[in-house]
């Protein structure tokens, strides 16, 4: 894992003027067979959500309970911790009077102060048909601004289709989306409910949801992690 001897320069730049970074080549093959294999081992989950039957779209996902399996919470620490300077500063251009401890644990007690305990990283798996549709994922008042997922499985290769898609939308305009593919072992860091953005009067909030488009055929698989813990 090289994420401890990562550049987040670049990737924090990129949250600041784009509300999303790309950060290619994290985990290698292995990692990532690794982690897609564990989706067939029940024994490492709390719930299994069937997307159609909620209209979140189609296909199937797992949240892991605690405790989670070490190379996740390894992840979920290390970005956190990279990441926090950018969610505080958002925080204080946004004047929301909110601060984030510099490490996870802190946060997550945060969460536990609020009955905010369960576990929220999760594996997602779409076959063809499957989609995801645009959504935030908030479980609760205490959240954090940013989220990551890993991507599991090669573009062109596993599945064709299933592009990530983000929507912004500032004050008064249109939707914007961005497409991106990233390929297996990148990870992708994105906003989870809103950034700020400079306009002519001050900062403000630019609105971002996230969702996958239609797998045409093969599998897709990611591991979603995202900050906060549910109620
Ligand atoms: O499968 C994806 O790329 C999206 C996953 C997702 O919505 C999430 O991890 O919150
Ligand atoms: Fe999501």
């Amino acid at each position: 894992m090289r994420i401890d001897q990562m550049n987040w320069d670049d990737a924090r730049e990129s949250l600041d003027a784009n509300g999303f970074a790309l950060l290619p080549q994290v985990l290698p093959q292995d990692e990532c067979q690794s982690l897609k294999a564990l989706y067939d081992e029940p024994g490492h989950f709390r719930k299994t959500v069937v997307m159609e039957r909620h209209g979140y779209g189609q296909g199937e996902y797992k949240y892991f309970q605690y405790p989670l399996p070490e190379p996740i919470q390894a992840l979920r620490r290390a970005i956190y911790k990279a990441i926090a300077p950018v969610a505080n500063e958002w925080a204080s251009l946004l004047k929301l009077g909110i601060h984030y401890p510099a490490e996870h644990t802190g946060f997550l007690d945060e969460c536990h102060r609020n009955e905010q305990c369960r576990a929220t990283p999760l594996l997602l798996k779409y076959g063809p048909g499957g989609y995801n549709a645009m959504h935030q994922d908030l479980y609760g008042d205490v959240y954090f601004p940013l989220q990551a997922v890993v991507f599991l499985s090669e573009p062109g290769v596993d599945y064709f289709g299933g592009e990530f898609v983000l929507t912004e939308q500032a004050p008064r305009a249109q939707s914007k989306a961005t497409v991106l593919v990233p390929k297996q072992g990148d990870v992708l860091l994105f906003t989870t409910q809103f950034r700020p953005k400079k306009g002519t009067r001050g900062y403000a909030r630019v609105t971002m949801k996230h969702g996958v488009s239609t797998v045409h055929s093969g599998s897709r698989y990611t591991l979603g992690i995202i900050f906060h813990d549910a109620k």
